[in-house]
């Protein structure tokens, strides 16, 4: 096998010079085969409140330029253990959800049928479902470890099935997941009602509050995590709002009270060893960032997601 072609080399070409690719990596077509790609999906005609995630894929490629090859958290160099590409941007259709839905799913549908894995930068929470329904039909019903400020299984809003609130809950009507080993973590703030708890374990759910993080630490979190996923194929789906809107201002429906950049790491590393089969990191809307914060965190948790796929190779 060839070496992989690693990011642009930073002691050459200055990290703020070029177009941004993610971690400055090559594109996608510039290579023969990638393990895992990392691609855009600038959707976000799915929001309940504030709009913008539109514009995450650019900006968190932008955040990404920092990035070094070298992981000492994981002891991997991600880039050299496997091939990693950028895949560019899904263009999906901003005025029809289905067809934008079905857009995403072709798109990681040809990066799957060749071998690639992928960790997809959103865009709002709607695209997990296209997504799942893709992982689905490659692995069958998968784990979801889901982390988020919100649960994203209630019904509909304002009659639309299809929106970032609701993709877990039409994921689970579609059979798209293992249902013993589907879990929430970060989740916080106000619902609707009581209801939506009892919803949400009816559907299988398992949930770490972000109190419960705090209270139980991140180890004891891991090891509960580790153990119900066990080596099934594990989806990872990421909706940065996880973090306190300290951590990551920018993003759509903000809640108070919840994870550190650090604990979310933490806990993604503790996930070391495990089968994961695809991943997204959701809901950066750039407008209401400040000093790049929200997309910095974003781009190291990508990172984070790219690197225990490269311990998994
Ligand atoms: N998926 C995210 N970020 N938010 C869902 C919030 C749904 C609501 O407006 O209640
Ligand atoms: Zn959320
Ligand atoms: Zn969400």
């Amino acid at each position: 096998m060839t070496e992989p072609i690693g990011p642009v080399d930073s002691s050459r070409v200055p990290r703020f010079a070029g177009i941004a690719t993610f971690a400055r990596l090559p594109r996608l077509e510039d290579v023969q085969h990638a393990d895992v790609a990392v691609m855009g999906v600038p959707f976000d005609s799915g929001v309940s409140y504030r709009p913008g995630a539109r514009f995450a894929p650019a900006q968190i490629r932008e955040a990404s330029r920092l990035l070094r090859p070298y992981h000492p958290g994981l002891d991997v160099s991600p880039f050299a253990t496997m091939q990693v590409a950028d895949a560019g941007d899904i263009a999906c259709n901003p005025f029809n959800i289905p067809e934008a839905l079905d857009s995403i799913q072709e798109g990681v549908s040809t990066l799957l049928d060749a071998g690639t894995r992928p960790v997809t930068i959103g865009g709002d929470h709607t695209i997990a479902l296209p997504l799942l329904r893709e992982m689905h039909r490659k692995h069958g019903p998968v784990a979801l470890l889901h982390f988020d400020a919100h649960l994203d299984t209630w019904n509909t809003y304002f009659g639309a099935d299809y929106t970032h609130g609701t993709p877990f809950r039409r994921a689970v009507e579609e059979g798209l997941l293992d249902t013993e080993a589907i879990s929430h973590c970060g989740i916080r703030g106000p619902l609707y009602s009581k209801d939506d708890l009892s919803d949400d374990a009816r559907m299988g759910f398992g949930i770490t509050t972000s109190m419960d993080v705090m209270n139980q630490g991140v180890g004891a979190v891991v090891e509960a995590m580790r153990e119900r996923i066990g080596d099934r194929p594990l989806y990872i789906s990421i909706d940065i709002d996880c973090l306190d809107p300290a951590h990551a201002p920018g993003t759509g429906t903000p809640e108070a009270g919840g994870l550190t950049s650090r604990e979310l790491l933490a806990i993604l590393r503790g996930l070391r060893g495990s089968n994961i089969v695809g991943a997204d990191v959701v809901e950066v809307a750039p407008a209401y960032d400040h000093a790049d914060i929200t997309a910095i965190a974003a781009s190291h948790v990508a990172y984070e997601l790219v690197s225990l796929m490269a311990l998994n190779h």
